[in-house]
């Protein structure tokens, strides 16, 4: 059951731009997150930096993709010509990573404890959008927060009376120190494809590293354990539903055709995400759900630590 506004201790609605939000400020921890996308902009706990990515230059803007935090791409990852067949059928425009990103979605249930705090917002699409995709769905994306732990968790349910194929990411975006140095552990040995390569199929050794433009679809046997080793922080990311993931970093030169994206940011952010990509799309029958998931969190230390 929906809480009215006003209820809550630690939650109160916010205007960001032209956009509207939840602002959480528990003892142990902060968020804020837009109805338009369901779009998770920040979250840390008490006395640490935002675990995740904002451009300096983002816009909040209405119908415009916000750059940074986790942007949800449903229900298609990427462009739509390189989905597959079953994916692609279901699209009717050229525009990249869905259109969940700038719709409105709608507050479907807010919980709050001493130690967590749970939001769930809704998106479903009811009809056909003529201009934009065939399906009917409804995505339920559920945030929960605690001091140690970010939890994510993106439930689609096919409402047709037919199948549907999906594709989707939680493009999450962390900072880094300097993307020279930043390591990813937890894909050694991983296919992966290599979007500015053909496309062409490759194999990881040892941890990814940057070093210019990188953008990657990686093909995972099983769940996985990535670990994001920046500086004296380690951001681990545990997906869910999910066995490919997403890695990005535009460089120099994309950066500069990049929207609300500062000549100098590619230097200090990177995008590892939990996604259903190429292979991995899931195909749902009538009234079935999938859910793809993420639990990220944080520690400040040397590696040898964890
Ligand atoms: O600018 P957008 O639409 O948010 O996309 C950003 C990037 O998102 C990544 O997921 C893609 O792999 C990149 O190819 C893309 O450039």
């Amino acid at each position: 059951m929906t809480e009215t506004p006003g209820s809550w201790s630690f939650t109160r609605w916010i205007t960001k731009g032209q956009l509207e939000g939840l602002e959480i400020h528990h003892p142990d921890f902060h968020a804020k997150l837009l109805l338009q996308g369901a779009h998770l902009i920040q979250f840390a706990p008490t006395g640490e930096a935002n675990w995740l990515w904002l451009s300096k230059t983002a816009r909040f803007e209405t119908g415009r993709a916000v750059r940074g935090g986790i942007p949800i791409c449903w229900p298609w990852f990427g462009l739509p010509d390189r989905n597959p067949p079953q994916v692609r059928e279901h699209i009717q425009t050229r525009q990249s990573h869905g259109f969940a990103r700038t719709q409105l979605w709608q507050l479907d249930q807010l919980t709050e404890s001493p130690e967590t705090v749970e939001v769930s917002l809704a998106l479903a699409i009811d009809d056909d959008m003529p201009t934009l995709w065939h399906g009917k769905a409804r995505a339920l994306l559920t945030f929960r927060f605690s001091a140690d732990l970010l939890h994510i968790a993106l439930t689609t349910t096919n409402l047709d009376s037919k199948p549907l194929a999906l594709t989707q990411a939680l493009h999450t975006y962390f900072p880094c120190d300097d993307i020279a140095s930043t390591q990813l552990e937890g894909f050694d040995g991983v296919k992966f494809v290599d979007t500015l390569r053909d496309w062409e199929l490759y194999e990881q050794c040892g941890p990814v590293t940057f070093d210019g433009e990188v953008d990657r679809i990686y093909q995972r046997p099983a769940e996985q354990q990535v670990c994001i080793h920046n500086g004296n922080r380690q951001q681990q990311i545990t997906s869910l539903g999910s066995r490919s993931a997403v890695v990005w970093n535009p460089g120099p030169e994309k950066a500069d055709c990049l929207s609300d994206f500062p000549a100098e940011a590619w230097r200090s952010m990177v995008c590892v995400e939990t996604a259903n990509a190429l292979h991995d799309f899931r195909v749902l029958n009538s009234g079935q759900t999938h859910t793809l998931g993420a639990m990220i969190s944080c520690r400040q230390g040397p590696a040898s630590d964890s």
